[in-house]
């Protein structure tokens, strides 16, 4: 709480001391008194004394305007109601019981009658301009009605014994009020005033036995709370026998107070922030030794949002674990709690304590499971193991949840059973019915999940909906050890961790366009609740945005919102990524181009081994790639060695059509670098591309749709280069094939085709799926075709 704070709740003109102090630049003539034997009449003010004061009367134009007299023990003060002119009367710390006088004081403006002994409430006629009164520290019981005094801006009546607060309706001025330490037990009668400043704080702790000491100041602010040493609530059953003062148990009759900025509740029973919700220009609270325990109770201010300042020392809900962050965090606009300063420091780590940004939570899953993994002893398996020379593989599909990327994958590793196989993750949620265990998910409990986290086992974990889920390194090794590129299907959390580890897989969106249509269906699907079903449709912004403000993010987006339409995009999609298309294309134009075999490339181009890293543009030989071979373990780093410097078919139209992007890049013609988050579709003409726009736009902003003249630049980058540029085409252009597929391909290979000498045998249910052919030119082309 800040000094700025309390010199508001103390006007200056009200400045009060303690009782029996002297001061004697506050009251000259005070000794001269005494000496004079003045103060032994009784307490009687005379106009003797008055003007004897001298120093204390200020006359301005007319009369006496100023009159300060403090602890002259006077009793009687009658003698001013001559002194018609004063503005300003200060009287504190005497014995003064009647104020009658004030009756004829027309100016009155300020008047300070604090620790006196007086008991009748404003017991005078109101002076017409009276704005600011004292009467701290008296004996008044009962509050009457205060309509005649509506000039009234700051009033003090704390010290007193008011039970009940009262009379002040028409006060449609009064912005300063205290009431500390008095009998209130419930706050009312404030109807809708237009109060800034509400003090209500309760003193000391103490036995009523025991006399109060007042504090210094008779209008204290929030900022200085008695005793902030003592941080101590007392227990609840004590507080009614050894305290006195405000006995307040909740916030009540504020809500109309729209103006309030700042309110001291210290020291009463308090235990909800309840009732201060609609206060929206508070800025400092003081609750200091109530009775608040939950941190839920700071939901009821959470948005307050020029709350800068809240005092809850000596509550117990300062116990609870990790309080100050909890709090910080729910009011992420404090600058000062419990009287210490917010740090940026603290402000940040409540954020990633509370609410971690996906990219936090991500960090902290790795770094999780890679330390673990760092913990075990070394493992050697007996597949190619993954590094950061020799990214592994792997195809991972994302979207929210029961958008249908898991039939999708599951579909894609049935059809294209030669290169993926199915990714199993494991799960805390248990089997729906129909899923088995080991295919759809390793089903486990969560304390064996736990277990398998601290032995090292996965990759990343997400939690979610209430559940978790893993993808353990095992699961892709066993597809690795088949030789196939494992396929999985993740919540966007997943992608992120795994984009910290050094795994590269391709990472496509699946995600519904038509919210009502993937509503339905998630109500069809009648596993959910509806809050699941919301939460799910919620998080297809989540996917949107994301596609939109990370460019690259994702290799490609496929609509869902019908299954088969995106299966056979996803289909088209995995193709390219294959070189499927660029193989049966060359295979074609093989066949059916004798321009193309007249060049006199086909003999040297003739592929020994259509194993052809889409990245590198390398090809590799069959033995390198034998179980039985010993570099079979090692492929990736031998793969160099194995280099044939023939180029296929496919590879050289491929090779072609980036030096023709090449080409007109130098030429100005660059697609730019929009084209480039859509890599596949500037390459192959894919179907991808063909389907999103539409449904794109279908997205309402969701997706950002696809340029549409990106793909007709696609398009037409599929042409033959000699086409459009002839001549140029004899200078060969030193492009990597993978540079202009994303930022960094061309750094890391990114889903090679699976080498057929690392597969499994082929099973005859999987005879028609599109594969990699030893010789492109005597093999079938005609997969494609009869996949459609
Ligand atoms: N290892 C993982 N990491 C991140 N997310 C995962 C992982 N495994 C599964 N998920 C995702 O968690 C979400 C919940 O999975 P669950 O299988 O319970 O949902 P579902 O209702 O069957 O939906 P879906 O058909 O999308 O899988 C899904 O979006 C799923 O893709």
């Amino acid at each position: 709480m800040t000094e700025t704070t309390s010199q508001q709740f103390a006007p200056p003109s009200l400045s009060s001391r303690p009782q029996g102090s002297r001061n004697d630049a506050e009251a000259p003539g005070y000794d001269e008194l005494e000496e004079s034997g003045e103060m032994e009449k009784d307490g009687f003010l005379t106009a003797e004394m008055v003007s004897s004061c001298g120093s204390n009367l200020r006359r301005i134009g007319t009369g006496l305007q100023h009159l300060s007299l403090p602890s002259h023990n006077l009793s009687d003060v009658s003698v001013l109601s001559t002194y018609v002119h004063i503005q300003k009367l200060e009287l504190p710390h005497n014995k003064i019981k009647d104020l009658s006088c004030v009756s004829h004081m027309p100016y009155l403006a300020i008047l300070d009658a604090s620790h006196n002994e007086i008991s009748n409430f404003f017991g005078f006629q109101p002076p017409k301009n009276l704005k600011e009164v004292n009467f701290s520290h008296n004996r008044m019981t009962k509050m009457e009605d205060l309509s005649a005094y509506s000039s009234l801006s700051k009033m003090d009546l704390g010290y007193n014994s008011f039970t009940e607060i009262s009379g002040l309706e028409q006060c449609c001025n009064l912005s300063n009020l205290s009431l500390a330490h008095n009998k209130i037990s419930k706050i009312s009668g404030l109807g809708s005033l237009p109060l800034t400043h509400l003090c209500l704080h309760s003193p000391v702790n103490q036995p009523v036995s025991q006399p109060v000491t007042a504090p210094t100041q008779s209008f204290r602010g929030p900022a200085q709370s008695p005793t902030p040493t003592d941080s101590r609530p007392l227990p609840g059953n004590m507080l009614g026998k050894s305290r006195r003062g405000n006995q307040l148990s909740r916030i009540e009759g504020l809500e109309n107070l729209k103006s309030l900025q700042v309110l001291d509740l210290s020291l009463n029973s308090i235990n909800s922030l309840s009732g201060l919700q609609n206060l929206h220009l508070l800025g400092s609270i003081n609750l200091e030794k109530n009775l608040i325990s939950e941190i839920q109770e700071y939901k009821h201010i959470h948005d307050l949002f020029l709350l800068r300042d809240i005092n809850v020392l000596g509550n117990p809900v300062q116990e609870q674990p990790d309080y100050r962050l909890a709090v910080i965090f729910l009011l992420q606009h404090l600058t000062v709690l419990d009287q210490e300063k917010v740090t940026a420091e603290e402000k940040v780590s409540s954020v990633n304590k509370y609410d971690p940004p996906l990219d936090v939570m991500a960090a902290r899953d790795h770094m999780t499971h890679l330390v673990y993994q760092l913990m075990q002893p070394q493992v050697l398996y007996d597949s190619t193991l993954p590094s950061a020379d020799s990214p592994y593989p792997m195809l991972v599909l994302t979207g929210p949840q029961g958008c249908g990327k898991r039939e999708l994958a599951h579909r894609l590793c049935q059809d294209f059973s030669q290169y993926f196989a199915y990714g199993t993750c494991h799960t805390t949620r248990g089997p729906y019915f129909g899923e088995e265990d080991g295919i759809d998910y390793h089903y486990v409990s969560e304390e064996d999940f736990q277990n398998m986290i601290h032995m090292g086992k996965f990759i990343q974990t997400v939690q979610y909906g209430g559940h978790r889920y893993g993808l353990t390194r095992d699961a892709i090794e066993d597809v690795a050890r088949e030789g196939l590129a494992c396929c999985v299907h993740m919540e966007l959390e997943g992608v992120l961790s795994l984009k910290n580890s050094y795994f590269e897989p391709r990472y496509i969106l699946v995600i519904p366009t038509q919210v009502e249509r993937y509503t339905g269906q998630l109500k069809r699907r009648d596993l959910y609740t509806p809050a699941q079903i919301d939460m799910a449709v919620s998080r297809i912004e989540l996917y949107a945005n994301t596609n939109r403000q990370r460019p690259g993010f994702f290799d490609n987006v496929i609509p869902c919102d019908d299954l088969e339409e995106a299966y056979q995009t996803l289909r088209q999609v995995v193709k390219e990524y294959l070189l499927l298309e660029e193989q049966e294309e060359g295979e074609n134009n093989n066949r059916a181009s004798p321009e193309l075999t007249s060049t006199g490339h086909e003999p040297e181009e003739k592929p020994s081994s259509p194993r052809s890293r889409s990245g590198s543009g390398t090809v590799m030989s069959a033995a390198a790639l034998d179980p039985s071979d010993p570099c079979y373990r090692n492929y990736f780093t031998n793969i160099q060695v194995e280099l044939s410097p023939q180029k296929s078919p496919a590879e050289l139209v491929s090779i072609r059509r980036r030096e023709q992007l090449v080409r007109e890049a130098i030429v100005g013609k660059s697609p730019g670098v929009y084209s480039q988050l859509f890599k596949s579709t500037d390459e192959s003409r894919a179907s991808s591309a063909l389907s999103v726009p539409s449904s794109a736009r279908a997205l309402s902003g969701l997706v950002e749709p696809l340029d549409i003249s990106v793909l007709g630049h696609a398009l037409e980058l599929g042409q033959a280069p000699e086409a459009s540029h002839p001549g140029i085409d004899q200078q060969p252009v030193a492009v990597s094939p993978s540079s202009e597929r994303r930022p960094g391909s061309n750094v890391k290979t990114i889903l090679p085709p699976i080498p057929t000498g690392r597969r499994t045998p082929v099973v005859p249910t999987q005879a028609s799926s599109p594969r990699p052919s030893q010789n492109p030119l005597t093999e079938e082309g005609g997969d494609a075709d009869r996949e459609g």
